[in-house]
């Protein structure tokens, strides 16, 4: 499973955990203006935004599973099974191999805006990557600065979702877990008053009891509520440090730790990565989970009109910060 959000602070942001029991070799891409996108049915994009973030570079093509281009438009697919439908080419649209996705809106548009206009012609045809990729089941918000969507290809075509509260975790489809949000409307950051009932005084014992009903869980509607909840109640002090600090605070609270999703016979699906992107700045800030450590990998300091891809491994150790 995995989450992604928008947090709006100093800057805007986007963050993402990607949680997996395998990884793709993935590392930290920026993809400069010149380098030639090819697509499988569409003309190549050989100059477009620049952009950074995650993928698996495979034949020197980036594979991205979330990514930010240098107008701010950010974007991450998240596990979708069950529900996502990818159709057979059709003749009178567009037609974007879910792995081109990413590339295709990001590399045009600086807005969701200007997203919204692609989304009608894209069809999203079902053409795998090679055999050894096949097409992954996967949903995508989509958020710039201002405003986020979240786009869902089903059995009945394509959906486009406002998504007012910036956030996306996995099934069921996005319309539901957002009304699901309306079960947790007693939720609150401040202890509750005593609405129990005559003649029954309840004591305020504890602090924090206004969470006590939050969603634990690591399933996607938990994930989804707590993310929604803990992102809106946020507060931090108007600068990079304290609201990257705070980004990764949120995004840690709904986190897999190793051992507790087995998805196979003594294999675990755990938070493999989180990724923080500043959209007004093409910075990325990452951890993994061996290394706490939040790293920071400037695109501005990539040659953006390069040809040529720029990738870096992720560091995937700890390092401690020896005090004596
Ligand atoms: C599985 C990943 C999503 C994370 C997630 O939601 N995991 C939860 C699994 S589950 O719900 O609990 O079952 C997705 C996100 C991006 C995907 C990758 C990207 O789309 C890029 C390529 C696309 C190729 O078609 C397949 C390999 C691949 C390299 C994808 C593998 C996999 O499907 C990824 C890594």
């Amino acid at each position: 499973m995995c989450t992604a959000l928008t947090f709006n602070a100093h800057d805007h942001y986007f963050g993402r955990n990607l949680d997996l029991e395998v990884s793709y070799g993935q590392q930290v891409v920026v993809t400069p203006r010149n380098y030639n996108f090819k697509f499988r049915k569409v003309a190549d994009l050989s100059n477009h935004y620049a952009m950074i973030g995650v993928a698996a570079v495979i034949d020197n093509y980036p594979l991205y599973f979330d990514a930010t281009n240098e107008k701010g438009l950010s974007m991450a697919g998240l596990n979708y099974p069950d529900n996502a439908f990818y159709p057979d080419m059709a003749a009178d649209k567009d037609n974007i191999t879910p792995f081109e996705f990413i590339p295709w809106i990001l590399g045009q548009c600086d807005s969701v805006a200007s997203a919204r206009q692609l989304l009608p012609k894209i069809n999203l045809v079902n053409i795998n990557f090679s055999d050894q990729l096949p097409l992954s089941p996967l949903h995508w918000l989509l958020a710039d600065q201002h405003e986020a969507v979240v786009i869902e290809s089903d059995r009945d075509g394509l959906h486009v979702y406002d998504n007012p509260v910036g956030v996306l975790t996995n099934n069921p489809t996005f319309d539901k877990q957002l009304f699901n949000l309306n079960n947790y409307r007693d939720l609150s950051s401040a202890n509750p008053q005593d609405t129990f009932g005559k003649g029954m005084p309840l004591t305020d014992y504890s602090r924090g009891l206004g969470t006590r009903n939050l969603p634990g869980g690591l399933d996607s509607e938990s994930r989804f509520v707590r993310a929604a909840f803990n992102k809106a109640n946020a507060v931090c002090a108007d600068n990079e440090e304290a609201s990257i600090t705070q980004l990764f605070h949120i995004m840690h609270s709904v986190e897999q730790q190793n051992g507790l999703d087995e998805v196979a016979p003594g294999k675990f699906e755990f938070t493999i990565y989180t990724v923080g992107y500043n959209q007004d700045q093409g910075l990325l800030y990452y951890t993994t989970y061996h290394n706490n450590q939040i790293n920071l990998v400037d695109m501005n300091k990539c040659d953006l009109e390069s040809t040529d891809l720029c990738a870096y491994p992720f560091i995937d150790s700890q390092a401690f910060n020896k005090v004596n």
